[in-house]
């Protein structure tokens, strides 16, 4: 059996009455691709959100490597090696590109600064655009920069919350082959809504719904779960 790298149990975060995440017990593989999917409101980013430490839960347990980080807060995991790449708003717009990853690395503590940055450009096919004002990327190049930046971070477990929104067919199909080159050395965790994307690249998948884990499987046990089908496939959500 493959090592679980991060382990959460019995997860659970209310909103006053309304339970985000409901007592989730959940295991990450080391060097899996993982994907996280359900219906809009499912609980999907406050899970990642409690995982990466950006929310405390109000019950239960987080493991990485089997040590119990629950109590670290976001920025000791990360040293820990969970990284949750920021919505794209945490990119300096009027930072270079280079800037921009570099500030990432030497959060980490990079020696090699400039060799740090020039690595994680070269994983996402950037270092072409390393002068260029961050602001002034295509969409599609800001979120690889994103993603630049949480791989200067080092990570064991990378945390991808919509990764392709907003990308075009090209650019998908470019980032699909980007996260297959970073597994197994790194652990990938995504919130994909693209169901192609999710049944392509995940290994296996998670379906939260209403705050509690619906299914866990392969692509194929997935596809074929009734309770998932009604729950979530079925509805034109998922046809987007
Ligand atoms: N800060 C907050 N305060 C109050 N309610 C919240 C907060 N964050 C999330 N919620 C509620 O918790 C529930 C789960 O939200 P969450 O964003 O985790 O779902 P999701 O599965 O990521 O949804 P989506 O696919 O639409 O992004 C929703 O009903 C949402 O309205």
């Amino acid at each position: 059996m493959a090592a679980v790298i991060l382990q959460a149990k019995g997860l659970a975060k209310a909103y006053g009455g309304l339970k985000a995440v409901d007592g989730v017990d959940f295991a990450l593989n080391a060097g899996e691709i993982h994907a996280l999917i359900g219906p809009n409101g499912a609980g999907k980013t406050t899970f990642v959100s409690l995982l990466s430490g950006r929310i405390a839960p109000d019950a239960g347990q987080i493991t990485l490597a089997g040590q119990d980080v629950t109590a670290l807060p976001a920025h000791l995991r990360v040293r820990k090696g969970i990284a949750y790449t920021f919505q794209i708003t945490s990119i300096y717009p009027r930072l270079s590109v280079f800037d921009n990853v570099a500030l990432a690395a030497q959060s980490q503590g990079a020696r090699d600064l400039a060799g740090a940055v020039g690595v994680a450009l070269g994983r996402v096919g950037m270092q072409g655009l390393a002068g260029q004002e961050a602001g002034t990327l295509s969409y599609g190049h800001q979120r690889l920069l994103e993603l630049a930046m949480g791989l200067a971070l080092k990570p064991k477990v990378l945390i991808l919350d919509e990764p392709t929104q907003g990308l075009a067919a090209g650019e998908i199909d470019d980032f699909g082959a980007l996260v297959r080159s970073l597994v197994p050395h790194t652990t990938v965790l995504m919130i994909e809504h693209n169901m192609e994307v999710v049944m392509d690249l995940a290994h296996r998948i998670t379906v939260l719904n209403f705050g509690r884990v619906l299914a866990q499987g392969t692509p194929a046990e997935i596809r074929a779960n009734p309770a998932v089908q009604a729950a979530y496939l079925g509805t034109d959500d998922a046809a987007a």
